[in-house]
């Protein structure tokens, strides 16, 4: 009997032991190995099915290349800046977030640091502790009545904004994907970028590091801040540009500028080091017991489950499946991987367009993962290395056009799904269903009603329908010892064109698919294989 080998995990960052417990519980082999160089990452990563990370390794191409078994990357946290996600994607490895684990204690951190800001609290610390007691050196200001600047109201500037909200402040938010309903359930005036500049007495910056965030306190945007504001961010370095806030610093134009993220890190020298008014942690956020439970917790039960059940949640480059889903979209999957690779094997023209079309049964199902395995089946004709993850990025790569069709009514089927390719010469389809709600059977090829199980080495046939033919294919499989499994036949109508599918016990070689071809009504010969 052989024995499956239990999925492989690699904890690369410092992270709660309750991670590698979880993993363990759940029947994966679990190593922590955190500090490592790129170069060690590289040599080791190949052995590995999972990795669970932090903020500190980074999953460049080079790593990706050399995770050659790897399925899943779980970060422990919420930015995912240390990934090469589009990569990844390509390689098709999933790649999850734990999107809310942390968020609580982050909004708390970005609090701390704004009262740190308007008390002065670890310079005075630091004054009274060399015996200095500098009582007149610390006027602060009070946060009641004050207006936050809240830059990204996603998970944390949300909190942030109720937690300020509870300390009587007024919020005023800029974020443009946040709606006016969801402003006013939040209590915050929503407002753009100039007018928040122009009232906030504090900033807090909450969103991610992307193209339009980059530099958003630009020294412009500094100069648009009214004197005397006090600017927090607890999200990424990148956001401010850092020489301009130290010269608005040192003008006195910002009172205060706490920083927790540094635009590289880690930050062991920066202009910024020693500015009045400037204080700083090294990426503490996310630093809390109760935070690094959460996100340890959610890491390896996510992890886990994807590699030992399929199930996907927080996944940022594949649909979420719960392992509630998983099992009863299996089937379905293996369904519509089957029609998208039999088209894709019948169809060597170029393809503008593929359409997947459910109907009945199937039409309450989560699409994405069925759309998914139908171009992960129709493009693995062209490439070896494509899956679920990857299947969808390869066909926008390659100019695909993919269309999802819904039809609630029923025909013949209970439940099924039809895969259709538009290419220069027309439009085809092919169309199956599942018997017993588990096995799939092709029941249409290209107008042809044919019921057929897709599986291992097949033969297609396109002849005309006459006498004589199913004996002369069976003598030319026999001379060739290919032994017939199944047997399936289809006709447009009595004497009109046929198909014949035939599962064999071995591949057919190309002479015997030439002979074939040259059978007395045969247009057509072709090996498949499932
Ligand atoms: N310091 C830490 O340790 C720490 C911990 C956790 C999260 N973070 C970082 O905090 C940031 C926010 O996390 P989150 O969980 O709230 O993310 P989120 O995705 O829930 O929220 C981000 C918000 O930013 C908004 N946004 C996007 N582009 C914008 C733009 N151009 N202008 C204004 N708003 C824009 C989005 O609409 C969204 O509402 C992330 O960068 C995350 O990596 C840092
Ligand atoms: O995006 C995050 O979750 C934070 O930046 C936390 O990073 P860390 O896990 O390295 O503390």
């Amino acid at each position: 009997m052989t024995e499956t080998r239990k999925p492989r995990v690699l904890i690369s960052d410092k992270m709660d032991p309750n991670a590698a417990r979880i993993f363990a519980e759940m029947g994966c082999d679990v190593d922590v190995i955190t500090g490592e160089t790129p170069e060690q990452l590289i040599a080791r990563i190949g052995d590995y099915d999972g990795l669970a990370i932090r903020s500190s390794t980074r999953v460049t191409k080079e790593v990706l290349d050399a995770a050659t078994n790897l399925k899943v990357i779980g970060r422990a946290g919420i930015g995912v800046d240390n990934v090469d996600i589009p990569y990844a994607s390509a390689k098709g490895v999933v790649v999850m977030n734990t999107p809310f684990g942390n968020s609580i204690t982050t909004a708390e951190h970005a609090i701390a640091m704004m009262f740190a800001l308007a008390r002065q609290i670890p310079e005075a610390n630091e004054q009274t502790q060399k015996g200095l007691w500098p009582k007149n050196g610390f006027m602060g200001v009070e946060v009641t009545g004050k207006t936050l600047g809240l830059i990204g109201a996603g998970n944390i500037g949300s909190i942030v904004a109720s937690r300020a909200l509870g300390l009587r402040m007024k919020v005023v938010a800029y974020d443009p994907f946040l709606t006016p309903e969801r402003a006013v359930e939040m209590g915050v005036e929503k407002a753009d970028l100039d007018t928040l500049l122009a009232k906030a007495d504090f900033i807090t910056l909450h969103t991610p590091l992307t193209a339009e965030t980059k530099n958003i306190l630009s020294r412009e945007n500094l100069a648009k801040t009214k004197k005397g504001v006090r600017i927090v961010n607890c999200a990424r370095g990148g956001l401010i540009d850092e020489a301009a806030l130290k010269d608005a610093l040192d003008s006195g134009h910002v009172a205060g500028a706490a920083l927790d993220v540094f635009q590289t890190e880690p930050a062991k020298e920066s202009p910024l080091f020693g500015t009045k008014n400037f204080i700083c942690t090294p990426h503490l956020g996310a630093s809390t017991t109760e935070a690094q439970v959460n996100v340890a917790l959610q890491v390896a039960e996510q992890l886990g489950e994807y590699l030992t059940t399929g199930g996907v949640t927080n996944a940022l480059n594949v649909p979420s499946l719960s392992a509630e889903e998983a099992p009863k979209l299996r089937p379905y999957m293996a369904l519509a991987e089957k029609l998208g690779s039999l088209v894709g094997q019948l169809t060597p023209s170029a393809v503008a367009r593929i359409s997947i079309h459910t109907e009945g049964a199937a039409t309450e199902l989560n699409a994405k993962p069925i759309v998914a395995a139908v171009l992960c089946g129709f493009l693995r004709v062209q490439s070896a290395t494509v899956n679920m993850v990857n299947a969808p990025f390869l066909a926008k790569e390659r100019g695909l056009e993919v269309r999802e069709v819904k039809t609630e009514k029923t025909g013949d089927y209970h439940t099924l799904i039809r895969v259709s390719v538009k290419t220069e010469a027309g439009e085809r389809s092919v169309a199956g269903t599942l018997f017993s709600n588990a096995e799939p059977r092709l029941v249409e090829l290209f107008g042809i009603k044919v019921e057929a199980e897709l599986t291992g080495d097949m033969m297609y046939i396109v002849n005309e329908d006459a006498p004589g033919f199913i004996g002369r294919i069976g003598t030319l499989l026999g001379e060739n010892s290919i032994n017939i499994g199944t047997f399936n036949l289809g006709r447009r109508e009595a004497g009109g064109e046929a198909v014949l599918l035939l599962s064999v016990d071995s591949p057919v070689a190309g002479e015997v698919l030439e002979a074939a071809g040259k059978l007395p009504g045969v247009k057509r010969a072709k090996a498949l294989a499932f």
